[in-house]
């Protein structure tokens, strides 16, 4: 499939775009062009130009794109038309507000079961999802078939409960812990750093914003 030789950077704004179309749809609008998308997405033209030919989504010249079209194609590749369980490990403070917020947006993804060390936390409900105890992790990863996990334990077991994790099955991890991970061929980690963010998001208010 196509999907495989998408850039990377083209991937990460998939899902910018694909909101933004929903936005039209909502707005009855049937068609847009790459000038408006980018305005409204604020991703120059040429670029999404480029990202779309990747898809064999070429818009016609003083049409612009189909955007229901549009939107049927990204949903297949962002695996948006089907439900896509999720398991978070480390209940604490970062796994208490994942879990309180479980992606109701966007409907598709939703975290399914939660897993932690601590007695007093297994076998209750928190946020209507079950948290496990750890022994049971592999297990339920493997009954509920879930290839996805968050990671919010502290670091220093970070690399063992991914062990853990993968041997359960799980194909994709986001890491929001600072350590980076190891894992097997075939799996992939997303990492999250707040920090990281924040700095970068400085360093431009810093370096760009007196440019104008
Ligand atoms: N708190 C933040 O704002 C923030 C932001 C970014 C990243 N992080 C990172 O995310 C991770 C979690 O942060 P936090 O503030 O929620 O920590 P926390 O101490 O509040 O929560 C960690 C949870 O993991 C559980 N845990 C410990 N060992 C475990 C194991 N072996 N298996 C399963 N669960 C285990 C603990 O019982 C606890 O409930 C840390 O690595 C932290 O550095 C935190």
């Amino acid at each position: 499939m196509t999907e495989h030789k998408i850039p990377r950077a083209t991937a990460k704004r998939l899902p910018i775009y694909y909101r933004y179309l929903n936005i039209l749809l909502d707005a009855d609008k049937t068609r847009v062009s790459s000038t408006e998308l980018s305005d409204a997405v604020k991703v120059d033209s040429a670029t999404i130009r480029r990202d779309f030919s990747y898809f064999g989504a070429l818009g016609k010249r003083g049409y612009g794109y189909d955007v229901e079209s549009l939107i049927k194609f990204f949903k297949k590749i962002l695996n948006q038309d089907r439900l896509t369980s999720v398991a978070l490990i480390g209940v604490g403070n970062l796994g208490h507000a994942l879990l309180n917020f479980n992606f109701h947006q966007d409907g598709n993804v939703r975290i399914s079961a939660a897993f932690d060390v601590k007695d007093s936390m297994a076998n209750t409900v928190q946020s209507g999802v079950p948290i496990y105890p750890m022994t049971d992790l592999r297990k339920q990863l493997e009954e509920q078939q879930i290839e996805v996990a968050i990671l919010t334990v502290p670091a220093d077991v970070a690399q063992q409960v991914t062990d853990e994790t993968v041997a359960g099955g799980v194909k994709g991890i986001l890491n929001f812990t600072p350590l980076r991970i190891t894992v097997p061929k075939g799996v992939r980690v997303q990492n999250v750093d707040l920090t990281n963010e924040l700095q970068t998001l400085i360093y431009f208010l810093e370096h760009y914003n007196n440019l104008g």
